[in-house]
């Protein structure tokens, strides 16, 4: 059976205008995410995972941004809407949920009104039944007292249920794709866990495709199906989340995971990967983007222009160096 993927990418580039010229923060993104997946976007801080997701959400500024490519969601071409369009697809088809809760609700706003305004736009719900369905989201997403948080303020609220609430906007009108934005970054591993039960939970009952961004690679593990590894602006390996942890073919993967705290080990000394992701100016454009990071490997085994390979079914690699590729001796195994 042929699958119809809900979102995909082509040949997406995002560049930043910085002293009057352009330099990508996302380039040659080539992507397809299905409905009921979740698919987890890794990558050092700095690698675009954000730009992506802000790209994906048409919440680039046009007079710093350009935007070139084309992003298909259900079969419609995003990057030629107008904003007065998005405004009718964002809170409804596609629901966006933020790192930081506190700074994505209204300090001044109680939380039952917070998720009412979706409800608002993007419904035909009367007042009466919009209170009813702000009551039945708290519930959904796991608050206890629903009736009380309605009626609270945001710094009311602990950490976890403020992220609880941001949950209970953006899947209030059942999107058919969430992206979060490292939701579980502030909270504590407890609630971490909880959250992420929580967006698995959304995917298996409305079919939701998710795309989870974020920097641990514990998160990607117990959550995601399919991972795209992303360094320098670009996927440098796709695939499903078992071969990702398994069999990891990329340096750039190898060493993200190299450089993960084991838990049957947790004091082990880590890897550290050399140096640093480089700033949009300093990243090479031509060549292994990641090559400066691991510079005891012959240059000669890079391409000059590196592509995604398919290794396996379903698992593709940037560039033919994964195939020479060692650590140095001594680095920890
Ligand atoms: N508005 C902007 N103008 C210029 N450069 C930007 C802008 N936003 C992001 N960048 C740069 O684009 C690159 C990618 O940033 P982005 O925030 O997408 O990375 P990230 O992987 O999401 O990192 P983090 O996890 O820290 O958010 C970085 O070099 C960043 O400095």
């Amino acid at each position: 059976m042929v699958k119809i993927p809900l979102l995909d990418l082509k040949n997406v580039q995002t560049e930043f205008k910085i002293n009057g010229q352009y330099y990508p923060a996302v380039s040659d993104f080539n992507l397809q995410v299905y409905p009921n997946e979740i698919l987890a976007i890794v990558g050092e801080s700095g690698c675009g995972k954000s730009t992506l997701a802000t790209t994906i959400m048409g919440l680039q500024d046009p007079q710093e941004t350009r935007i070139t490519g084309s992003i298909q969601f259900a079969g419609q071409e995003l990057t030629d809407l107008d904003e007065a369009h998005y405004n009718t697809l964002r809170g409804a088809k596609l629901g966006m949920i933020f790192q930081d809760p506190l700074s994505s609700l209204n300090p001044l706003k109680r939380i039952e009104a917070q998720i009412a305004e979706v409800l608002f736009y993007h419904t035909d719900l009367t007042a009466t039944q919009r209170h009813q369905r702000v009551l039945e989201l708290l519930k959904e997403v796991g608050i206890e007292n629903p009736q009380r948080t309605a009626h609270q303020f945001p710094h009311q609220l602990s950490g976890g249920m403020r992220q609880r609430v941001i949950i209970a906007i953006a899947i209030a009108c059942r999107p058919d794709l969430l992206i979060a934005d490292e939701p579980t970054t502030a909270l504590d591993v407890t609630i971490q866990a909880q959250i992420l039960d929580l967006l698995r939970q959304i995917q298996r009952e409305s079919q939701t495709g998710i795309i989870l961004i974020t920097h641990d690679l514990g998160v990607v593990a117990e959550t995601a199906d399919r991972v795209a590894v992303m360094y320098g602006g670009q996927i440098v390996e796709l695939g499903p989340v078992q071969a990702i942890f398994e069999k990891p073919q990329h340096p750039y993967t190898r060493s993200l995971l190299r450089s993960m705290p084991q838990r049957d080990n947790p004091t082990d000394e880590l890897y550290v990967i050399e140096g640093m992701v480089p700033s949009l100016q300093e990243m090479p454009l031509t060549g292994d983007r990641f090559a400066p990071r691991i510079p005891w490997l012959n240059p000669a085994a890079h391409e000059p222009n590196p592509i995604l390979h398919e290794v396996e079914t379903d698992h593709y690699v940037r560039c033919s160096c994964y195939q020479q590729f060692e650590f140095p001796e001594g680095t920890k195994a």
